[in-house]
């Protein structure tokens, strides 16, 4: 029903893999972001593959960070060979700053300069709280949270501080109503939302904006896949979205080229809710999402 009201021709094309699309319709200035360098976090795959891949399409290089080195060498060759622009891979763990500091350190000397910081790195899996480990929520904290203090502060102290920049948050709505099996990636957000308003308050006299982006559930990513996006479209779940649908990677990198470039100059301190009003209406079941776990826990033994 709502497939049929919703013009494709109104949707951004996207691939569900982490590979570039074979074809992009701008809605944007093709040189909106012409000679900036962005670092994104987590930007080897999901959405901030398609982050980087839209970026770059508008004319910025790209420096992608990560655990993986190996899958972040891979994206970058399919970054570069789709829209010509350089792209860094760089290892290291949002967790730990002295490896954020090294790659700070390789971005300037081989670009010179960082305009953009989009901290989307992130870690998440369904799980009630009676069966999460102390060290399962610190983990998450960790990697989410202090994450994004972490890579945020590096960034800012480095370059930001005398030069200016913009930096965009990937949060979620998991907060907002408390949704069930996710206490510790919905507290973490919840800190980083909080986190964007301090940050905007403190930097925006250098000329730093700090924004966030609040997606939904978004196809062809991994937490799609891990928190019961499948089951969720096939039992009619997305019937409830008011959008009727799940969200793609490009629309989010549409939410974060607006939040991140001159486009939105006079915005900081916000958070650009992109969840197609999912979190005003979706079912919270707890019964639904005990039953997905378990039968997770099921096929894992
Ligand atoms: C049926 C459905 C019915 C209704 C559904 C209704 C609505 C839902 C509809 C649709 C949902 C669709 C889409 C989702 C919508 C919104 C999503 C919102 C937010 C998404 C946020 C994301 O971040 S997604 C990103 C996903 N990607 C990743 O997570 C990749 C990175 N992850 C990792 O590296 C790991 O998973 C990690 C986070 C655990 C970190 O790795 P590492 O540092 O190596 O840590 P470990 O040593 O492995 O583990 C540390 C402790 O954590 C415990 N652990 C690990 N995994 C689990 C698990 N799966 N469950 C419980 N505990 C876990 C581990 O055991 C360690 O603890 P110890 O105590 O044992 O030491
Ligand atoms: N998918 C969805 O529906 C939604 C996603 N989001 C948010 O969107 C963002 C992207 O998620 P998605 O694309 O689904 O998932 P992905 O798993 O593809 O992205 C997460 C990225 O974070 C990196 N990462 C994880 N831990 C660390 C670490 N310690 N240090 C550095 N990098 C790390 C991973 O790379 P590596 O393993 O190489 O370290 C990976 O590239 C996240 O912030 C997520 O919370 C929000 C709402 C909905």
């Amino acid at each position: 029903m709502a497939e049929e009201r919703t013009k494709t021709s109104d949707l951004p094309e996207d691939v569900e893999s982490d590979d570039c699309m074979t074809s992009y319709t701008y809605i944007y200035s093709p040189d909106l972001l012409k000679d900036n360098v962005a670092f994104i976090t987590g930007g080897g795959s999901g959405i901030g593959f398609r982050i980087a891949e839209v970026f770059m399409r508008h004319g910025c290089d790209t420096v992608i960070g990560s655990r993986n080195l190996e899958r972040l060498t891979e994206a970058a060759k399919k970054l570069t060979a789709a829209t010509g622009r350089h792209c860094l891979p760089l290892a290291l763990d949002v967790r730990q700053p002295d490896t954020i500091s090294a790659a700070v350190e390789e971005t300037l000397k081989e670009f010179g300069r960082i305009d953009i910081l989009i901290n989307n790195a992130a870690g998440n899996f369904l799980c009630p709280a009676t069966s999460l480990s102390f060290n399962a929520f610190k983990t998450v904290m960790e990697i989410d949270t202090m994450g994004t203090f972490n890579t945020s502060k590096v960034i800012f102290e480095r370059w930001f501080k005398d030069h200016g920049g913009s930096i965009v948050n990937i949060s979620a709505t998991l907060g907002y109503r408390g949704q069930a099996l996710q206490v510790h990636a919905g507290s973490a957000k919840a800190a980083n939302d909080a986190m964007t308003k301090h940050l905007a308050v403190e930097w925006g006299p250098n000329g730093v904006r700090v924004n966030t982006i609040a997606p939904g559930p978004i196809s062809g990513t991994e937490g799609y896949r891990r928190l019961g996006g499948m089951r969720a479209e096939t039992s009619g779940v997305f019937h409830t979205i008011p959008l009727q649908r799940a969200g793609n990677k490009t629309e989010m990198a549409h939410g974060v080229l607006f939040l991140a470039s001159r486009a939105s100059s006079y915005v900081t301190g916000a958070c650009l809710v992109a969840d197609g009003g999912s979190w005003l209406t979706s079912a919270n079941s707890l019964p639904a999402l005990l039953d997905y776990w378990s039968s997770g826990l099921k096929r894992d033994k």
